[in-house]
């Protein structure tokens, strides 16, 4: 294992070997780029997405094994040197077979047994293999190896059966498992010294993915010397569920979260990220240090037990396809977050999720507005809190999504008019005053300010990759093509000089700010009204 200069890997007094800084990194930096060992999409997405650098699209399929598909001829010509020319014979024996592909987890056994670099890249990892022994799904564990083992046309002997057991545990162990805001899982991917690095569920790093690569990049101030951990969940989640997708990694977390069984609003009040937030949607970044639940006992452990309440509940149910059916489900889920609600604990998991689900529905419903204001709600009273970091891709996804609905809404505010108030009629009213509202704000140049921030927000170096980047460029620039916006223009450029002087802070709070503050205290009303009873 070859250790970069920004970065040793040496022994942990508990946590075996560990990640360490060997120089200072300021919050958002890049500490260091890796491209994998293995990438693997997974089986249910094998055909919408590259099984080289796992975009989504609609890639076309190797014409020899059709298991396989592929952006592009250069996507599939590193493929195939990479390790397509040693599987392709299996996928098609798989196929031949009348199967639909290999179960992820046994592909990429596949592949460390037939591609001498992947397996010797697995092999130096911890793979907890004693404890996956004593777990209940070791039997199906020794199943899929065994399968791999066949699979890779090897004779399944006791020895090889075992060989492949010990590199599905490591793979489990070390994979990161790639998401996709919209697809979900799709695929994973491993490197083994980024897989040196520690979980805490209060990290100082995390992993960004950018096409093929996956980015190590500060979360909060790293100084050399220091251990780099990240977290190997989603750090929001309630104290039960993070330990359920702790539980295969075979340790127990002593992070201060855990400890304390910490709040996000507690999190946040000590976090060293809170003054970047003068440059995000948060209008007075002083008060993410003073939330009731941070500040109270009692609100604190209210905000745990709602929490783990409502996830217990939520977390079962599953999301159906048709807009009724999907609005009957949202509204049996806002009601059991109704506890947080009315003590305000919106960034408290799981109401955001449903939020979040919330816009999407009236934006798949047609209803911009309501998407519109319900996303600013969800950018301003839970995001911050959730991810303290602006830089966190979750909060420039938030900004993106704001963006592209100011543009929907922006269009052509006056028809909106019509639409939303046929939407609900009893609520004609209401529905005034979102117009009002919308018809008072310069939606162009708010947009063109979020998607800038959005670039602000890309690790440096991969605007160009990064697709939330490219995306947001290509929206500035149509943006950039309407006239008659000159004095638009001069004020957000002289804000992008220097965002710092008191003109651009003005401008700033004014055009931005403002703007979104309105919107999400209509976001608040609109999910009152219309989810709330
Ligand atoms: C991806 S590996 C990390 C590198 C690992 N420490 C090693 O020596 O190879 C994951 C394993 O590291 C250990 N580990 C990770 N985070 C830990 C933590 N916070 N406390 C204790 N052990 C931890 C667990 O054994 C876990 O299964």
């Amino acid at each position: 294992m070859s250790q970069p200069a920004a970065i040793q890997v040496r022994p942990h007094a508990t946590k075996g070997r560990a990640l360490f800084a060997a120089q200072s990194f300021p919050p958002g930096s890049v500490i260091l780029p890796f491209t994998p060992s293995l990438l693997l999409p997974a089986l249910s997405h094998a055909g919408s997405v590259c099984a080289h650098c796992l975009r989504p699209g609609t890639p076309r399929a190797c014409s020899r094994c059709r298991a396989a598909a592929y952006c592009d001829a250069a996507c599939q010509a590193a493929a195939w040197a990479a390790v397509h020319a040693k599987e392709c014979k299996v996928l098609s024996r798989v196929a031949a077979q009348g199967r639909p592909g290999l179960p992820t987890p046994v592909h990429a056994v596949v592949q460390a047994l037939l591609k001498t670099e992947v397996g010797n890249a697995v092999r130096p990892l911890e793979g907890n293999v004693e404890a996956w022994r004593r777990s209940p799904r070791w039997a199906d564990m020794e199943m899929m190896a065994m399968g791999a083992v066949a699979f890779a046309g090897l004779k399944t002997t006791q020895e090889n059966v075992q060989k492949a057991v010990e590199l599905l545990c490591k793979i489990q162990t070390n994979a990161f498992h790639r998401y996709d805001a919209d697809l979900g899982q799709v695929g994973i991917f491993l490197e083994p010294t980024l897989a040196m690095a520690n979980h805490s569920c209060i990290p100082n790093a995390m992993v960004q993915f950018i096409g093929r690569k996956a980015i190590l990049r500060a979360e909060t101030p790293i100084q050399a010397g220091d251990e780099i951990e990240i977290s190997y969940t989603d750090y929001t989640y309630p104290l039960s569920k993070r330990r359920e997708a702790l539980s295969p990694y075979s340790f127990s977390c002593q992070c201060p979260r855990c400890k304390g069984d910490l709040n996000i609003y507690q999190v946040c009040a000590l976090s060293p990220n809170v003054d970047l937030n003068l440059a995000s949607l948060v209008f007075d970044p002083s008060k993410l240090r003073h939330h009731p639940a941070a500040a109270r006992d009692f609100k604190a452990a209210l905000a745990n037990k709602y929490s783990e309440a409502a996830t217990d509940i939520i977390d079962s149910r599953e999301t159906p396809d048709s807009l009724d059916e999907r609005r009957r489900v949202l509204e049996a889920q806002y009601r059991e977050c109704q506890p947080l609600v009315s003590e305000g604990f919106w960034g408290v998991s799981p109401l955001p999720q449903v939020l979040a689900e919330i816009s999407i529905y009236y934006a798949e419903e047609g209803n911009f507005v309501y998407a519109l204001a319900t996303a600013c709600h969800v950018a301003t009273a839970c995001d911050p809190y959730r991810y303290v970091a602006p830089f966190h891709p979750v909060r420039a996804k938030g900004l993106f999504l704001i963006g592209k609905l100011l543009a929907n809404t922006a269009a052509d505010t006056a028809a909106l008019s019509d639409s939303i108030n046929a939407m609900a009629s009893s609520k004609g009213n209401f529905n005034q005053k979102a117009l009002q509202t919308l018809q008072e704000i310069d939606q162009v140049s708010l947009c063109q300010m979020l998607l800038l921030m959005i670039l602000q927000q890309t690790p440096k170096g991969y605007a160009a990759e990064w697709e939330l980047s490219v995306s947001a460029r290509e929206m500035l620039h149509d943006i950039d093509q309407l006239p008659g916006r000159d004095k638009e223009l001069s004020l957000i450029n002289a804000w992008r000089q220097d965002p710092s002087n008191d003109q651009s802070r003005q401008f700033f709070e004014y055009a931005v700010l403002k703007q979104i503050d309105a919107l999400a205290s209509l976001g608040c009303e609109i999910l009152a009204a219309d989810f709330g009873s």
